[in-house]
């Protein structure tokens, strides 16, 4: 086991009816860490990344975050840890439709009761960092697959999270705008010293990851010693 891991899962398990997603896996992952999560379709890679990130709540075993224990909190404790702790990245995007390009980047910092000035400030910055700076005033719908996914990161960074989740991030990209997301992802993550799981079918993007871990029936394979290590 990795005795300095900031986030690990211990033998967790979760059904949907009869239907089980996991069956007693363990993974873990370091602060900073990048860790790629592959496998067949079906296999429990996203019900994974849920438990870990406390969407949902393993059936047993147990999930950890930063040395306290995370599937037993209520609801409203495991939100606010998303909110504070973790930043999230999907396969599209899943910006506001009604609000802006820096109203969505500035969201989560609102939400968090951050001062206006200072929200928006922060999204602008991160927004520049992006190379998306010109974008601000756009609707969501105006943008590209890329430059939407690009701000997605943004929003996912802005909160300064220990944790980034990506599931499937350049699913709906053309490889080389998939390349370009994914550097960044990684590159700014990597600045922050934030860590990053991210789940893809696709193995350049499994090739940005210090590491890469395979699900199969419900199971991590090798979650720790000979998981393929850069
Ligand atoms: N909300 C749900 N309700 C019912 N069954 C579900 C639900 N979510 C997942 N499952 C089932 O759990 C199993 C694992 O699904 P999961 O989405 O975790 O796999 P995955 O590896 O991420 O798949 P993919 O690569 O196709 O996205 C599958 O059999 C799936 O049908």
């Amino acid at each position: 086991m990795i005795v300095n891991a900031l986030l690990r899962a211990e033998g967790i398990s979760r059904s949907f009816g009869s239907t089980p997603a996991l069956r007693e896996a363990s993974l873990s992952v370091t602060a900073g860490e990048v860790l790629a999560i592959m496998g067949p379709s079906g296999s429990g890679k996203s019900t994974l990344l849920h438990c870990l990130a406390g969407i949902f709540t393993p059936d047993s075993g147990e999930v950890w975050f930063d040395g306290r224990r995370l599937d037993t909190l209520d609801d409203s404790r495991r939100s606010e840890l998303r909110r504070t702790a973790f930043g999230f990245v999907f396969q599209f995007g899943q910006l506001v439709p009604e609000l802006t390009v820096t109203d969505n980047v500035a969201l989560p910092l609102l939400l968090g009761r951050a001062r206006r000035k200072d929200a928006y400030e922060r999204a602008a910055s991160w927004l520049e960092r992006l190379e998306l700076a010109g974008l601000g005033g756009r609707r969501t719908a105006e943008l590209s697959g890329g430059q939407a996914q690009r701000v997605a990161i943004a929003r996912a960074l802005v909160t300064r999270p220990r944790v980034i989740f990506a599931d499937e991030p350049t699913g709906a990209l053309d490889s080389l705008t998939g390349e370009h997301v994914m550097d960044q992802l990684v590159g700014l993550a990597r600045e922050e010293g934030a860590a990053v799981i991210v789940v893809t079918h696709d193995a350049r993007v499994a090739a940005c990851a210090d590491r890469e871990v395979v699900v199969r029936d419900g199971k991590v394979t090798d979650p720790y010693a000979s998981g393929i290590v850069r």
